[in-house]
């Protein structure tokens, strides 16, 4: 795990010394928007007209925040529309990369060995940390985004026009809503997970451990009589959880001691996951041999065996019963 300065490859860990322990995560630095007419987004530049076979996704399948992008392009019809590399599970000194002996597809545009080499082509003295996703765009050359929750907003209109596909999970009446629940679940519980994993100081992680569950038992309150997150349509907002719930069980309650109950431990939150993972199309982005291996395999300070637990069995495909509420 490393990053970039100006343009060179340092293998480098997270600085936790700096805020005592404290995991903060870098925000996204690559941000603009594909757009219907091409017209610029809420950040960046104009340009990015939506056009079948133009844009390519660079996904990790252990990666919660490109799973995000995966879910939505199935959801909005875009596979045909938009092409994807996987990289492998396994990310170590030299970052994330495409090993087609392990698990990786290959870059199917350069056939570069590694995810640093795609952003410095496009921008050679980049320096900052090499993430995925990635949305690139192969007529100009260059990163779209990095930002997964500005990938899956763009996923959801730009293309509607093209695919005929018009499900809106950021519907107008709701985005407030969906704002407000997003926030919490990213604070607390997508990013929360990390933060209990990442920390160094046990001050820290203790701190993060309870708000962690504090956030996850309102959650399960909500879903008592919430069919969804935000009421009885499924969004955005659903969407974004599920990409962390779906790992709990199988890794953050081992690798990142967010170990006060399971997933499975809580009726609602359990059924409700169920309901999602059952969802058309949903379990084939799935893949619990990257999640498992990504984790426990690249964090060699958490886990320095790299031995990935063979567990827990559980069968995310038994009956949900979710229909009963709301
Ligand atoms: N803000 C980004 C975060 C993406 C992110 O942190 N991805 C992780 C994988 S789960 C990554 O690539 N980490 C590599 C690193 O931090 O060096 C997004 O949501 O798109």
């Amino acid at each position: 795990m490393g990053l970039l300065v100006n343009g060179n490859w340092q293998d480098k860990w997270y600085d936790t010394d700096k805020s005592d322990g404290k995991f903060e995560r870098e925000s996204a630095q690559l941000r603009n928007w594909v757009t219907a007419d091409g017209e610029a987004g809420a950040t960046g530049s104009k340009g990015f007209i939506a056009e079948k076979g133009r844009y390519h996704l660079y996904v990790s399948l252990a990666c919660p925040w490109a799973h995000r992008t995966l879910i939505f392009r199935k959801l909005k019809s875009l596979e045909d529309y938009i092409d994807v590399s996987i990289v492998s599970p396994d990310m170590l000194n030299n970052g994330w990369e495409f090993d087609k002996s392990n698990h990786s597809t290959g870059d199917a545009l350069f056939d570069v060995k590694y995810m640093h080499q795609v952003y410095t082509r496009n921008k050679s003295d980049y320096s900052g940390r090499v993430t995925v996703p990635v949305l690139w765009d192969k007529k100009t050359n260059q990163i779209v985004s990095n930002e997964s929750s500005e990938i899956i907003r763009m996923f959801n209109n730009a293309f509607n026009h093209l695919t005929n596909n018009s499900l809106d999970l950021y519907p107008s009446e709701l985005k407030s809503d969906i704002d407000d629940v997003n926030d919490f679940v990213y604070h607390n519980i997508n990013n929360g997970v990390y933060k209990c994993g990442f920390a160094t100081k046990q001050a820290a992680y203790e701190k993060e451990f309870t708000t962690l569950f504090n956030a996850l038992d309102e959650i399960e309150d909500r879903l008592t009589t919430n069919r969804y997150l935000v009421g009885n349509t499924i969004t955005e907002a659903d969407w974004r959880l599920f990409t962390t719930l779906i790992r709990f069980d199988a890794v953050y309650v081992g690798h990142f001691k967010c170990n006060q109950r399971t997933i499975e431990s809580y009726p609602h939150l359990s059924s409700y996951l169920r309901e999602l993972y059952q969802w058309p199309g949903i379990a084939e982005t799935v893949d619990f041999y990257h999640i498992k291996r990504h984790y426990y395999f690249s964090h060699t300070m958490i886990n320095p065996t790299q031995v990935v637990p063979a567990g827990p069995e559980i069968d995310y495909n038994r009956p949900h019963n979710r229909h009963e509420i709301g």
